[in-house]
């Protein structure tokens, strides 16, 4: 599903407002109404307090259709008015009218802290101050009305985004923004839903459909794809009978060091289980007997002792996943440069071979056209340097991406698959994966599919998607505490069959 910036999403609505002949005021009918029957639905009429934020835009107009027709259902409402400006929307003005028309009790302007109105943690609101139209700071009376909803820890929802969030930087004010139960969103999601610093200000995202131009929505780029089932299953590759296991590659995992093998125990399986016809683990002599034991199918080539010393493969892989455990010893480094001025396969850089990279940058040089690199947030920064915020950090790993020609995962919550503008989001996974050896997996993984020839943004984004989904099915069965790596590996096949179980519902997981 499309991500779009919020000045493409003012143009989505001003081209239907142009092709369906529709006013603007119609089309926030239709958007707001769509939020009342949502919100009707689960209510059944039940009558406690609901107190409506209304900004003076059109999120505020927003607020006022949902108002009214709460009003016009028998709801117990109260609506306010967050006056931060005199520039009253033209929209905002006609519901206004409309509400005054039937309420008996007509909105409540706040202009100061004087007017905050009690909120019980029992009642509920929603938050309709500011939608995507937020564009400088609050004024502090604001940001304290805001901190006084969220004091109540009531059931909030917002409408379209969180008030208090930019969509192109992080708020000005940690606590000044709205922490929402649900956010129920206009037609597409929007990227501030996904990132570690913005994505916590909603529990629950739903993104409704408000109808807006097909072709525009269909034609328009966004600036970023959010990863579902959906977006998955055409990257598959169905297998042919009369295919063998040459077919499907012979990959090397490489890395270890003494304490450090089961890394490679868990990527050579996930390579294997992802697909790769044949595996080879490139290991110092200490990690031997621990592969052969461990992973039968696979075969073992040994280096010398503890660490990796040299690395001299004596077939050519048809993909390479390297860094599991292998330590950053000037040897190790020096190993790696040699291999890397050798290697035309496909890559997957990962762990100690990223820092290693870190340390010496000029071996970024010889990476191979679209090298995946799946660093966690510190490997990041070793890599790109620190950033102001997550959007600085996108376009920071976005400027990496062009100049070394690689794929970037940086691994998350919602891990972001980079590649130069490109950004896909990938909303498979749960905290329960924040576990030792989940990202050896997702080498092991990635390493797995390239081996089969898929090219590397689509075992990136594939990759991925299915190590978050292997996540979310142990997840199901045993909760977020218990998960471990090696049930991620387990949970592989269930993972490929679970892309073509059902068609997956339209519902949006933040
Ligand atoms: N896209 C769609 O298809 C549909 C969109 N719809 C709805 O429209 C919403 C966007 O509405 P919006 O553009 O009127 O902006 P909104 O967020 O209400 O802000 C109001 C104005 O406040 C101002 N302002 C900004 N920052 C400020 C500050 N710190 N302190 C004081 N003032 C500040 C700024 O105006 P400025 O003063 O800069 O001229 C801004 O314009 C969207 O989220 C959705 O709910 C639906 O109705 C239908 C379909
Ligand atoms: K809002």
């Amino acid at each position: 599903m499309k991500i779009f910036s919020a000045s493409q999403m003012r143009m989505a609505d001003e081209v239907t407002i142009k092709s369906e002949k529709i006013s603007s005021l119609e089309l926030m009918e239709r958007a707001a109404s769509q939020i009342f029957n949502l919100l009707h639905h689960r209510l059944q009429g039940a009558q406690i307090p609901i107190h409506v934020f209304c900004g003076i835009g059109n999120n505020g107009g927003d607020g006022l259709v949902i108002s009214r027709l709460l009003v016009e259902h028998g709801y117990n409402v109260k609506t306010y008015i967050v006056n931060f400006s005199e520039n009253r929307s033209k929209d905002f003005l006609v519901n206004y009218d409309r509400l005054k028309e039937i309420a008996k009790e007509w909105p409540f302007q706040i202009k100061s802290e004087e007017d905050f109105p009690t909120v019980q943690y029992q009642d509920m609101v929603i938050d309709s101050i500011f939608g995507i139209g937020l564009n400088r700071p609050l004024v502090p009376w604001v940001t304290q009305l805001i901190k006084h909803i969220n004091n109540a820890r009531c059931f909030t929802l917002s409408v379209d985004i969180p008030s208090g969030l930019y969509d192109y930087k992080k708020p000005d004010d940690a606590e000044g923004v709205i922490f929402a139960d649900v956010t129920v969103t206009f037609q597409l999601p929007k990227l501030v839903f996904f990132l570690p610093q913005t994505g916590g200000y909603t529990k629950e995202v739903e993104v409704i459909d408000i109808g807006l131009d097909r072709n525009f929505l269909h034609q328009t780029p966004g600036i970023a794809e959010l990863i579902n089932k959906n977006e998955v299953v055409p990257l598959y590759r169905s297998r042919h009978k009369y295919s063998h296991k040459g077919t499907f590659g012979h990959c090397v995992l490489i890395g270890g060091s003494y304490g450090k093998i089961g890394s490679m125990v868990l990527a050579t399986k996930a390579a294997l289980k992802m697909g790769a016809g044949l595996a080879t683990a490139y290991v110092p002599e200490c990690g031997y007997e621990v592969l052969q034991t461990t992973v039968p199918e696979a075969m073992v080539i040994t280096d010398s002792d503890d660490e990796l010393e040299e690395i001299n493969l004596d077939f050519e892989p048809s993909a390479v996943g390297i860094g599991m455990g292998l330590g950053t010893d000037e040897k190790t480094i020096k190993a790696f440069e040699e291999f890397l001025k050798e290697n035309k396969a496909p890559m997957v850089i990962d762990a100690d071979a990223i820092n290693c990279m870190a340390k010496k940058p000029e071996l970024l040089e010889h990476l191979p056209l679209q090298t995946i690199i799946t660093p966690h947030p510190k490997e990041l920064e070793r890599l790109i340097g620190k950033w102001e915020d997550d959007f600085d950090k996108i376009r920071k790993a976005q400027e990496f991406s062009a100049k070394y020609r690689c794929v970037l995962v940086v691994k998350g919550a919602n891990s972001l698959i980079i590649y130069e503008d490109q950004i896909y989001i990938n909303n498979s996974g749960n905290p329960g994966m924040a576990t030792a050896g989940s990202g050896d997996v997702l080498t092991g993984m990635l390493t797995g599919l390239l081996s089969q020839g898929y090219d590397p943004i689509r075992a990136a984004v594939l990759g991925t998607y299915l190590h978050g989904s292997a996540g979310d099915l142990i997840a199901q069965k045993n909760g977020f505490e218990a998960l471990i790596a090696g049930d991620i590996v387990n949970n592989i096949g269930q993972a490929y069959l679970e892309l073509f179980r059902q068609p997956q519902q339209q519902e949006q997981k933040s």
